[in-house]
């Protein structure tokens, strides 16, 4: 099945080669202090420019400032933002103007009342990316190996934009994630790692094999 898998929190060279290599069409740089796969704008800006052409490159931020998101865009060749704090609809139309990249608004769910969320940054985002909300005081907005109700999305009414299934895929799991929701696109971070921001080279593969079934 034609599956696009973004592969998130790279920050080796062989991070990188191991997701173009199985095939991933993305692959996340995460800037974000707290997370364990934080990366700096140097070594980011690195990664880019050596991954080949094919795998497009992600930036993921959280409640970003203007020089932040300036520094980093400055400086690493980019495809996409992916903003995943607590960014409004009018932030994240500012962003898209302003860095004149496509942006992926990341919707937090745990029930079915946030599934509303998704309509309204579609007006504005290019693609969405739906993610397990995080737990009330977590550290992390996502990153976190959790899922949410996969049925939730069975009943989903029309949505116009791209979207990205996220949240606690593994290689284990995503062909039933897959089956469950529909998702034409996947997105996995701690479910490929072999301890927190260390990427497990052989579950990338597994994962990309798996999602594509
Ligand atoms: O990966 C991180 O460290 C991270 C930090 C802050 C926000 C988002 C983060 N990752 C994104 O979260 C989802 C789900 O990750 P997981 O597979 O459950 O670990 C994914 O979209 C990552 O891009």
């Amino acid at each position: 099945m034609d599956i696009r898998v973004k592969i998130c929190g790279l920050s080796r060279p062989e991070d990188v080669a191991a997701a173009a290599d199985a095939g991933a069409v993305y692959g996340g740089f995460v800037f974000f202090p707290k997370s364990p796969r934080n990366v700096s704008i140097d070594v980011a800006r690195d990664l880019a420019v050596a991954a080949p052409v094919g795998l497009a490159k992600v930036a993921l931020v959280v409640n970003a400032d203007d020089a932040l998101i300036d520094a980093i865009t400055g400086a690493v060749p980019l495809d996409m933002l992916q903003l995943h704090g607590k960014e409004s609809p009018e932030r994240v139309a500012e962003l898209r103007a302003r860095t004149g990249l496509p942006v992926m608004k990341a919707v937090g769910i745990a029930g079915p009342e946030d599934l509303e969320q998704i309509a309204i940054y579609e007006q504005v985002a290019d693609q969405i990316l739906i993610d397990a909300k995080p737990p009330k005081g977590a550290d992390l907005p996502g990153g976190n190996g959790l899922a949410f109700d996969w049925r939730l999305l069975q009943g989903r009414k029309y949505w116009t934009r791209p979207w990205m299934l996220a949240g606690g895929l593994t290689p284990d799991n995503v062909a039933e994630a897959v089956r469950l929701t529909g998702a034409r696109q996947v997105d996995v971070s701690s479910g490929v790692e072999s301890a927190p921001g260390v990427k497990d080279l052989d579950r990338i593969g597994d994962f990309v094999r798996a999602a594509q079934g």
